[in-house]
């Protein structure tokens, strides 16, 4: 079985690091020449433990892998989307981005689609390191029932104690619940410059995360409560990571705030209206840090 990684960041470093690490044939693929020459010399570094994959531009991309999993941010699709329409229809996408999945873009896509759902909290440090703030798990499922068996085949030769990866039936509930999840954290730590854990130790910050966990529940049809409670309880599992949004303010990119609270403020307008608010202040936040 042979797996290309798409995105050597915090996610995709570490899934390429414990694929490789269970003995699969793994190629990394970058966007920068530079993080490919560092990663071809020192190798993916997580926990002090260093595996060499190969690595190549996105530019090379073929269809010479079985799989190919998307670890880049939701940003990156628009320009990765003409490479994954040349990919023949005996070969599968695994997306394990934050946000939901636009399945009209996928209809135009000959290989078959995994969904996926990463909540593992990841940091990463400069082109080869990686450090994991919070233990998760990756969910794995499809938009429709015939790649069910599929998944499961991929699921469980993957799968690995360090590396939980479960069949998710319902992955668009899970992905509509992560969703939530990152409408509340990510905005917030981002404006505030501060580590999950935060939300839960200010008094202020976790009113807001309440009302914006509200919001997004009614909007998407799920339960506040229970969700509220899996909200803190990542934000507990998560203390010390940076959340992916804030690595992007820092690092003076573009944010996945469309896809996320921006998403929610198009598809249910007037009824989100501290998203809306939200989305705006981070949009401001992104130009200055950029300048
Ligand atoms: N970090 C976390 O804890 C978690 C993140 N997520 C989600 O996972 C996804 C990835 O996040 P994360 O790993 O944190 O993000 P990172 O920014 O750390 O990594 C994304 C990587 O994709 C690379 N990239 C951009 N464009 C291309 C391209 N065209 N071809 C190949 N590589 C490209 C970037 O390159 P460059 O370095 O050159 O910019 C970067 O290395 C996001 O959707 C995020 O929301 C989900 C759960 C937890
Ligand atoms: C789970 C969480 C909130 C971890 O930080 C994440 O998904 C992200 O940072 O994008």
């Amino acid at each position: 079985m042979n797996i290309a990684v798409i995105g050597m960041g915090a996610v995709g470093m570490f899934v390429a690091h414990h694929l490789a690490r269970i003995g699969l044939d793994v190629t990394g693929y970058v966007r920068r020449e530079e993080q490919r020459i560092e990663l071809e010399k020192n190798g993916i570094q997580l926990d002090g433990e260093r595996i060499h994959i190969p690595v190549y531009s996105y530019t090379d991309l073929s269809a010479q892998h079985d799989y190919h999993i998307i670890a880049t941010k939701k940003t990156a699709n628009e320009t990765l989307y003409p490479y994954f329409k040349k990919l023949n229809a005996s070969s599968y996408l695994v997306f394990i981005q934050n946000g939901i999945t636009n399945a009209q873009e996928l209809r135009n896509l000959q290989a078959k689609v995994f969904i996926g759902v990463f909540d593992h909290g990841i940091t990463r440090y400069g082109n080869d390191k990686i450090q994991q703030k919070g233990a998760g798990r990756l969910s794995l499922g499809s938009l429709g029932d015939e790649q069910e068996a599929s998944v499961n085949k991929f699921v469980t030769q993957i799968d690995d104690p360090k590396f939980p990866v479960f069949f998710e039936k319902n992955i668009q509930s899970r992905q509509a619940e992560k969703m939530v999840i990152n409408c509340v954290i990510n905005p917030l730590t981002a404006l505030f410059e501060c580590f999950n854990g935060e939300i839960l130790k200010n008094p202020y910050l976790k009113q807001l995360a309440k009302k914006l966990n509200e919001e997004a529940c009614q909007a998407l049809n799920i339960p506040t409560e229970e969700m509220w409670q899996r909200t803190l309880a990542i934000c507990e599992k998560t203390a010390r990571n940076k959340s992916s949004m804030l690595a992007d303010i820092q690092s003076g990119k573009r944010t996945e705030i469309d896809y996320l609270n921006g998403y929610l403020v198009n598809h249910f307008p007037g009824n989100v209206p501290t998203h809306e608010t939200i989305t705006l202040l981070v949009k401001a936040k992104e130009i200055i840090h950029k300048d």
